[in-house]
């Protein structure tokens, strides 16, 4: 077989990455929903322990979507459990009686997606999956607010005391390793910005990347997954064109940057008190992304809620298991440092 039918013979893998709560799970969701028939399998990291993101697409409803196309790695990083979780769930995934056409991968909104990509060179794998293509998607308005920025002042201080210091904002240093390794961004969120806001944000992220690299803009996520999948980039070929924070640190990489925790949520007397106590919450502290479910007096279906800095969603999405608790769960995720203890206290009331 020549190398351009080996390529072909590979099972295509997309990796979606992007900062906590840009939208990866959502615009997931899309392109389930639009898969006209081709077999997809989801790979999800999170980096809580609780799998939401699973919950949620599961219950995407979506004909011919079943629960086996959906796997969940909650063990922690990706790339730090290669060996352990990821190679074998990626086999087992290649090696099922019907193979799926397409995997896509959702990394967790804290993980550099280069380590990612060198697991794909193990001999295990590398002749049998190609990465189609990295997907980077970017909360518009975060960072048209300066989420991901750097204070130049502060960065020279912290340089002068620690030359192999880079970054006095580890948002910052996530944000932009996913740039650097994208095929394709999608700008995401429009509806929050005004098109000069968005012609803003495209401007930074174009000047971010040293390559040609096209951005799409979307709402909820909604990019035909023909622009998605199908890339054809085989990024693991291609790593050299990838710079990442991660090199400079000798591969080495660690998570103690942030932190996140699991609050159990007693049962609500009231949806729009609560959701207020959470926005309120999320200032004060500083808090990057909550999620999770509750329940409400009263109400036979759970309450999902999705926070993205102070700004929620909530939803009824499913029926509480009969004789199942009424205690709800929150993934909180924040920098290093959040007041776990005054945040518990804040939430352990109904
Ligand atoms: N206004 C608005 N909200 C959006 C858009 N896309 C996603 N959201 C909301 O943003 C929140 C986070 O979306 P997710 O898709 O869960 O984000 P994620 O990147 O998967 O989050 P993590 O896996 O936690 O990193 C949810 O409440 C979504 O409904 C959009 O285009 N506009």
């Amino acid at each position: 077989m020549n190398t351009a039918a080996t390529a072909r013979a590979k099972v295509p893998v997309t990796v979606i990455t992007g900062f906590l709560g840009a939208g990866k799970t959502t615009l997931l969701r899309h392109v389930l929903a639009n898969a006209k028939g081709r077999r997809i399998a989801i790979v999800v990291n999170e980096f809580g322990t609780l799998g939401i993101d699973g919950d949620t697409l599961r219950a995407c409803g979506v004909e011919g979507c079943t629960d086996e196309d959906i796997v969940e790695l909650t063990n922690g990083c990706l790339c730090c459990t290669v060996a352990d979780d990821f190679l074998p769930t990626m086999e087992a995934l290649l090696d099922r009686a019907t193979p799926p056409d397409h995997i896509v991968i959702e990394t967790s909104g804290l993980a550099l997606p280069k380590p990612l990509l060198k697991a794909f060179g193990w001999p295990s794998i590398r002749t049998r999956m190609t990465v189609d293509g990295v997907v980077t998607v970017v909360d518009g308005p975060a960072v048209a607010a300066g989420r991901f920025a750097d204070d130049p002042a502060e960065v020279a201080r912290q340089q002068a005391a620690d030359p192999s210091l880079d970054h006095d904002n580890p948002l910052a240093e996530v944000y932009e390793d996913q740039l650097l390794c994208a095929d394709l961004v999608v700008l995401n969120k429009t509806d929050l910005m005004t098109p000069a806001q968005a012609d803003g944000v495209e401007a930074a992220i174009r000047a971010e990347i040293p390559r040609a690299v096209k951005v799409v803009r979307a709402t909820e996520g909604k990019v035909d997954p023909a622009v998605l999948l199908g890339l054809d980039a085989a990024a693991e070929d291609d790593l050299a064109a990838r710079p990442s924070h991660h090199d400079a640190e000798g591969g080495e990489h660690e998570h103690d940057d942030f932190e996140s925790f699991v609050l159990p949520i007693p049962e609500q007397d009231s949806v729009e008190d609560f959701i207020a106590r959470l926005k309120t919450l999320a200032a004060q502290h500083d808090i990057l992304r909550m999620k999770g479910y509750a329940t409400v007096r009263g109400k036979a279906m759970r309450l999902a809620v999705q926070g993205v800095g102070s700004r929620f969603r909530h939803q009824f999405d499913q029926p509480v298991p009969k004789d199942g608790p009424r205690t709800g769960n929150l993934v909180v995720i924040g920098q290093k440092g959040l007041d776990q203890i005054a945040i518990a206290a804040a939430l352990a009331q109904g």
